[in-house]
């Protein structure tokens, strides 16, 4: 059986897993692929003897991987967008494929990266960086194909999921973020994880395998779940809903929907069971309708698992002609489409909302009449005589489907009321499966 020689650019969470698993499945591994993956060469800033490398070369520098004439393929775990850039670019002009868990490099850089590596003809493979284990590029770029598909929605980052579940649980969000790094799930920068860009990666990546249009994370409305309180969980859990941080991505007639923020979802729906570390991406196509992929989204085997199987992928395609390939975004250059992408404003969703209000007669009234004069219907309304705190006591209601802009322009009006203190909590909410 032929090899087809390997070089991990990076050691840690992933880098290592893929190592593991490498070794302990060698065996079922070239079954499928055909051929034996051999690791030629690894490189890390810092060497793993836990790992028993045995007599595999080890560098710290990762041009030793790069300029190695018998590497066959390059596997970006490095992670980071400066570095990683270089890397895979510099592996591209050496007519090596590239294998990559990067997802912040693939949604800032890959309209650069898959030119370049079209140029070249090779291969750039980047499973691992979307939902982790699950093959959910896979399911759209392929498994999806006959369908149009019209809208995606997902837990996407585990750290933030994670998070929150914990939260539910009346645990304290720095001390679960803590717990989220010591297991590996969280970012080089948890900041990432928390305000949402880690999603926003995701999303712009399957937004664009989904629909084909180029990738466009600038353009992607981004909010984390660092404002979210116990107390919004527990009162959206009252009116029978769960808190989670999603990404959606809808394509409408006049645009495309792509933004990333902690929804409201009825706790009937799958999706408001999936918790901990674990990921979730639901696909809306017209001929299959709904589907869900389900599974852990980050960790160093499960995500080792989505890095081997592009593994396969290239090993196996590198014999095919470059143009019968898998499109990296799915569509072939021709077929992309420059259908823009939606401003915030223009997006469509139900609303919580909470005020801060004083506890004044005809409180209740205004705001009412200033959610019907923005042409607002309202779901239901809350308000408990027992919160009555400081002579304040919140509001909080649940509108119907309305633009965005209805709802911002009723909560300026809202916080400029003299009865209501401070900012109006706002928390979109969705419905699904
Ligand atoms: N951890 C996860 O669960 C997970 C899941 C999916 C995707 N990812 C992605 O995988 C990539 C790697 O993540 P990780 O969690 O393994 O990170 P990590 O920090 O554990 O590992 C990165 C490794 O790369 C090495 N490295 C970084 N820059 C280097 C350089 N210039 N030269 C030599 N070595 C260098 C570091 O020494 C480190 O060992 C990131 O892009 C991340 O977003 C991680
Ligand atoms: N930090 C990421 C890793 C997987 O991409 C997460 O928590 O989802
Ligand atoms: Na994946």
């Amino acid at each position: 059986m032929k090899d087809v020689n390997i070089g991990i650019c990076g050691l840690g969470t992933v880098g290592g897993g893929t190592w593991e698993v490498l070794q302990r499945n060698a065996r079922i591994i070239a079954g499928r692929a055909g051929c034996n993956l051999r690791v030629a060469r690894v490189a890390n800033r810092s060497p793993r003897p836990d790992l028993g490398l045995g007599d595999t070369p080890f560098s710290t520098d990762l041009n030793d991987v790069v300029n190695d004439p018998d590497i066959d393929i390059v596997v970006e775990l490095i992670g980071g967008y400066d570095d990683a850039r270089r890397l895979v670019l510099a592996a591209i002009e050496q007519g090596k494929h590239v294998v990559t868990a990067n997802k912040a490099l693939i949604a800032q850089h890959g309209n650069e990266i898959f030119d370049a590596a079209r140029e070249k003809n090779v291969i750039v493979a980047y499973e691992a960086g979307v939902a982790g284990g699950i093959p959910v590029i896979k399911a759209i770029r392929e498994g999806l194909a006959a369908n149009r598909i019209q809208w995606l929605a997902g837990i996407i980052n585990g750290t933030g999921n994670y998070i929150l579940t914990e939260m539910r649980a009346g645990r304290d969000f720095d001390e679960v973020l803590k717990e989220a790094q010591e297991l590996g799930y969280a970012e080089a920068d948890p900041t990432f994880d928390v305000e949402g860009i880690d999603a926003a990666h995701k999303l712009t990546i399957m937004a664009s395998a989904a629909f084909g249009v180029p990738l466009q994370f600038d353009r992607a409305y981004t909010e984390g779940i660092a404002n979210i309180t116990p107390y919004d969980i527990t009162h959206a859990e009252a009116l029978g809903y769960r808190v989670k941080h999603l990404g959606i991505a809808r394509s409408r007639e006049d645009g495309i929907e792509l933004r990333v923020h902690p929804t409201l979802v009825p706790e009937k729906n799958l999706i408001a069971k999936v918790d901990g570390v674990l990921n979730a991406v639901l696909v809306d196509g017209d001929a299959v309708g709904q589907t869900m992929y389900y599974g852990p989204g980050a960790g160093d085997e499960a995500t080792a698992s989505a890095v081997i199987a592009d593994l396969v992928d290239v090993a196996r395609t590198v014999s095919t002609d470059s143009a019968q390939r898998v499109p990296y975004l799915g569509f072939e250059s021709d077929a992309v489409t420059d259908h823009r992408i939606l401003s915030p404003n223009e997006i469509r969703s139900a609303y919580y909302l909470r005020i801060q209000a004083l506890d004044r007669p005809g409180v209740l009234a205004k705001v009412a009449s200033i959610m019907s004069e923005n042409g607002i219907n309202i779901e239901s309304i809350m308000q408990k005589e027992s919160e009555l705190h400081d002579g304040q006591i919140p509001v909080i209601l649940l509108t119907h489907t309305v633009l965005e802009k209805q709802v911002n322009d009723a909560i300026a009006e809202m916080e400029a009321l003299p009865e209501v203190e401070g900012r109006v909590v706002r928390i979109r909410a969705e419905n699904f499966l």
